[in-house]
């Protein structure tokens, strides 16, 4: 049976002028399976996602996401895709229901009505509606980014350090939210620093070295040789 891997990246390089921060990334993830990525900063991790989101483009190699290309049918992979910045990638400017109306827009999605309001509950964002995303913490900002991610219904989370800057229950909203997407057949891939809480959810956990991805965990260990399988 043959399955089209969520993420497909071969010998993919990306540089910041003439720096190369990404030099032959070799990467297959299964749809389905949560993979960790570790690193020490600098190490790559952020602009990693960001080429998977489209958010940057290759500078060299190919990568594709459910099988489309990432430069060539970027529409069709940021249909597929939902991105959590570090810092929860919101407009300062409104409130967080206005966020999430353009979020819904974004996505081409009409909400029922009471949805919007709901996800706001659901990420403890419940007696916040009215304010300005631009008065709230970094926590209260990266909760917001969790509500964007429900909205979604994409296929592929990309999160970069979720756990940063949220509190106990935070965190624990997270790990719950990232089981679900599990449980509904998504595929999670999330840098993290978090490796204690992050790993346990983890079907494979990823370093990013020198510009390159080795294998630290995986739950298969046939998948350990040739290329860094999540
Ligand atoms: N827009 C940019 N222009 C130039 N260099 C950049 C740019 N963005 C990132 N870099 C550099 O690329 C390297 C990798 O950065 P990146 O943010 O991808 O690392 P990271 O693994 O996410 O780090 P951290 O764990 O600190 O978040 C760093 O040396 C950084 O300075």
């Amino acid at each position: 049976m043959s399955t089209v891997p969520a993420v497909a990246l071969t010998n993919l390089g990306r540089r910041y002028g003439a720096s190369f921060v990404l030099r032959g990334v070799n990467l297959q993830v299964a749809p389905g399976r949560t993979v960790v990525l570790k690193g020490g900063n600098g190490a790559g991790k952020t602009t990693l996602l960001r080429v998977l989101s489209t958010r940057l483009r290759p500078s060299l190699g190919s990568g594709r996401v459910f099988g489309f290309d990432l430069v060539k049918q970027g529409h069709a992979v940021r249909e597929r895709v939902a991105y959590l910045s570090v810092f929860g990638g919101s407009y300062g400017g409104l409130t967080p229901l206005e966020n999430l109306a353009l979020a819904a827009q974004l996505y081409n999605r009409a909400p029922a009505p009471g949805e919007l309001a709901a996800l706001l509950e659901r990420v403890g964002l419940g007696g916040a509606q009215h304010k300005l995303v631009r008065s709230f913490s970094s926590g209260m900002k990266k909760r917001l980014g969790l509500a964007r991610l429900l909205l979604s219904e994409a296929d592929l989370w990309l999160l970069d350090e979720p756990y940063a800057a949220l509190d106990e229950a935070g965190k624990g909203l997270v790990d719950g939210l990232v089981l679900e997407a599990k449980a509904q057949g998504k595929t999670v891939l999330m840098a993290s620093h978090d490796l204690e809480r992050s790993a346990p959810l983890a079907d494979s956990v990823l370093e990013l070295r020198d510009g390159a991805l080795s294998v630290v965990f995986t739950g298969d260990a046939a998948k350990t040789r040739g290329a860094a399988h999540g």
